[in-house]
Formats: C-alpha cells, structure tokens, sequence
C-alpha cells in the first residue's frame, strides 16, 4: 500500500535519508525508530507531503504520492498526529475535532461552524471514543497533554484516513499517560483498518505495540523486521555511536 523506492533527502551538505526504501502493506502497524537525528521525522514529513524528497518515489496504493494533490483526496488517504498536537489552544474542544472534516467542507461551511458546530454528532461520538465526552464545549488550552494528544485522536476519527502517521506522538507525556494514548492510537487503528506508521524514541513501546519494526540510522535503513526477531544485540548496534551498515 505505501511503497517507498530509494528515497533522498538531503539539507544543504547534510544527508537526512539516503535511498531509502521499504513496503508497507494496507493494514500494518509500524513502529520507526532509530537514534536522534536518524531521520525519521524526515520520512514521516515527506510520506505526508509536508516535504519534498531529491530524489526517488512513493507510491501509496501503486500511485505516485502527488497525484493525491487536491486536499480531499490526500486527507481521505493520509492523516498525520504529532508530538506538538496541533491544535488551537484557544478554540473548544469541538472545533479542533472537526478540523478533521474541512478537507471535506467549503469555506462557508467552515466558518460556520465556528458559531453553529456542524457535524456535531460526529464530534461527539468520536470525544466519546476517546474518554473526554465531558469536555466538548471546554477550552482545549485548559485541558492536560495527555487530555489534548486525545482531542488530537478525536480529530483523526472525524478525517478517517487510510494511512495514520504519528510522529513522535507521546514524546510530551509521562509514562503513564503515554501508554494511554498508544493503547487508544493502535486499538483505534485496528478497529478501522487502517495502516499505522509512527516514530517512536521509547524502543520498550515499540516492542509492545507495533507489529513490525523498521530502523533507521544515519538516514538508512538498519534492519527492517517483525517485532519477535528484534534482539538486544540489534538494539544496542542500532544505538551504539558507531557502525551504520544494514542488517
Ligand atoms: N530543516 C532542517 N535543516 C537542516 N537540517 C535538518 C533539518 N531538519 C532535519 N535536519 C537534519 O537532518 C537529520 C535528520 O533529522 P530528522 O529530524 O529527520 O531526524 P529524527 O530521526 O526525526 O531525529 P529526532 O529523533 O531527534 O527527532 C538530522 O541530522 C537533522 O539535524
């Protein structure tokens, strides 16, 4: 389903990735990892069309990534959470969910409604999903991280893409609340079929929740496996600040 073929990118004189490739098929729940800098971010911002890659190409359902260029049909596709949440602090709870149905709305309809909630059913039924069906009309600022990363959850139910992918998605919050949020991201994957890439810097994580476990290091790739033939021996090569051949 996302098919990527020697990706490249660079940053002025730094490498970021370096002819990457991999396949990832409908339906799997992926863990990126891989040390500070290994360029995971990268990968995740190219495959959601944030940023250009120099070199190489995607194919999402065998066709070339920008041919979803109109924002419905990338939005029906891919769907993207990140550390930072990205929602409007100021608005209500709400309107940060249905910030997943705009790809879907006219201008008119968007502005609308921020005074009239349209979808309102919708929001709600995705809050309750979530655990925070009493905070609807709330300020999203006076919510916790953990609270807020769930609106971010809500707002991915609303859009329901294909593809999520969540960069970095518990980073913010302690343990607990970290745990929290995986269980509900991978369960509500599951429960819609959809296929899930995230990067992760807690290996213990990515181990418990993901299926399978692709490594980068130094922009490439360094193993690409099932979650039961990662060893101790791979982990402490992958982070270890020498070495970078493939395994
Ligand atoms: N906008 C930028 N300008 C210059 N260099 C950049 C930029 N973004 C990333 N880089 C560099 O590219 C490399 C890959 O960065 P990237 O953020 O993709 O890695 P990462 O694995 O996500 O790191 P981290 O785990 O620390 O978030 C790093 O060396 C980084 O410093």
């Amino acid at each position: 389903m996302i098919e990527l073929n020697r990706i490249s990118k660079h940053y002025g004189r730094k490498i970021a990735l370096s002819s990457l490739s991999f396949v990832i098929n409908k339906g799997e729940h992926v863990a990126v990892i891989g040390p500070s800098g290994a360029g995971k971010t990268s990968m995740l911002n190219i495959l959601a069309s944030m940023l250009p890659a120099d070199d190489g190409e995607i194919l999402v359902d065998g066709k070339p990534l920008d041919s979803y260029c109109d924002r419905k049909s990338r939005a029906q596709k891919i769907g993207m959470v990140r550390q930072q949440f990205d929602l409007v602090p100021q608005l209500a709870v709400i309107h940060n969910v249905l910030a997943g149905r705009l790809s879907d709305w006219s201008l008119w309809k968007s502005v609308l409604s921020l005074l009239i909630p349209q979808d309102k059913g919708r929001a709600i039924e995705a809050l309750d999903r979530v655990g925070l069906s009493d905070k609807v009309f709330e300020r999203t600022s006076s919510l916790s991280g953990g609270e807020q990363q769930r609106v971010a959850l809500a707002r991915l139910l609303v859009q329901d893409p294909e593809i999520i992918l969540a960069d970095e998605p518990v980073a913010s919050l302690d343990p607990a609340r970290a745990e929290d949020i995986l269980k509900m991201l991978t369960r509500i994957a599951a429960e819609e079929n959809q296929t899930l890439v995230a990067s992760l810097h807690s290996v213990d994580y990515a181990l418990k929740y993901f299926s399978r476990v692709i490594a980068l290091k130094d922009g490439k790739l360094f193993f690409d496996r099932p979650v039961s033939e990662v060893s101790d021996t791979l982990l402490a090569e992958l982070y270890s600040l020498e070495g970078n051949s493939q395994k």
